[in-house]
């Protein structure tokens, strides 16, 4: 079998609300969906969508009110370490150099300096930090920030890397940037990645598949397979467009 299309992580029937003002808020809405081993998964909905309330969920930040989640066919509860995160609003913190950032999780597991040391440098390298491990965080722009950001998540050695929408903040110019460099570092450094947007053409860019959501409460409302489209991928390509153009027809505005 297509060792791409095996299934790692599977989400079945997952719900979430909130309790606001003793009303009760419908976020995320019976979804389920399998990612493939090794894929590069785009989440694609509209702001406000319930997006980031379905990360959390995968990353066991929040308890679902329902449904499964399945990693290599074992149930997961909450939490668990081959999940990784890359956040938009990184959290890095800034008394810490990049990499006092990028090897903390590896201090925390109580490794020895020397080896955590080692395995950090190896993922600054791979996101062409070299130079600046003794930077802080406010001598770095806003692209290299989120370079540690991914390299702070790879150090951790998850299986399946949560991105997001990890390049809202930046700039057009840094964001295609970053875009050409996720795809650089996840051909380089194969793991399953779920990356968040809510911009349709950094989607049909960067996926393999796109899942479509929604307006709150998300529900997959279309599943998308670009790899007829093969990379790289040339933002004019008639191909391109026409997956870009049916995707947008097809994208409930955000309200
Ligand atoms: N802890 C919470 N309590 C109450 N409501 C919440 C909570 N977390 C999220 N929500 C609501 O759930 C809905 C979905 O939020 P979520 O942050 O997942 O959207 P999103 O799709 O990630 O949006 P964006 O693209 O703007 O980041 C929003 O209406 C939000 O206000």
């Amino acid at each position: 079998m297509d060792k791409k299309k095996q299934v790692i992580l599977s989400l079945r029937n997952i719900s979430q609300s909130f309790v606001v003002k003793d009303e009760v808020k419908p976020a995320v809405e019976n979804v389920s969906l399998d990612v493939y081993d090794n894929e590069f998964l785009v989440v694609l909905g509209p702001g406000h969508c319930g997006k980031t309330v379905l990360m959390n969920v995968i990353a066991g930040i929040e308890k679902p009110i329902e449904g499964q989640i399945f990693l290599k066919g074992e149930e997961i509860h909450g939490n668990d370490r081959r999940i990784g995160m890359v956040f938009q609003s990184l959290n890095l913190m800034p008394w810490r150099t990049v990499m006092g950032n990028v090897e903390f999780g590896l201090e925390l597991a109580g490794m020895e300096k020397m080896k955590r040391r080692a395995i950090a440098q190896k993922y600054i390298d791979l996101v062409r930090l070299t130079g600046f491990e003794h930077s802080y965080p406010h001598e770095l722009s806003g692209g290299m920030k989120q370079r540690v950001g991914i390299a702070r998540a790879y150090t951790n050695n998850p299986e399946i890397l949560i991105m997001d929408e990890p390049f809202g903040a930046l700039d057009a110019q840094t964001r295609y940037a970053m875009e050409e460099e996720v795809l650089r570092i996840w051909k380089e450094e194969k793991r399953t990645v779920i990356f968040v947007t809510n911009n349709i053409e950094e989607a049909v860019f960067l996926a393999d598949r796109v899942i479509l959501l929604s307006n709150c409460p998300a529900k997959v409302k279309q599943v998308y397979d670009l790899s007829p489209l093969g990379r790289p991928r040339d933002l004019m390509d008639p191909e391109f467009l026409r997956f870009r153009t049916e995707i947008s027809e097809n994208t409930d505005l955000a309200l």
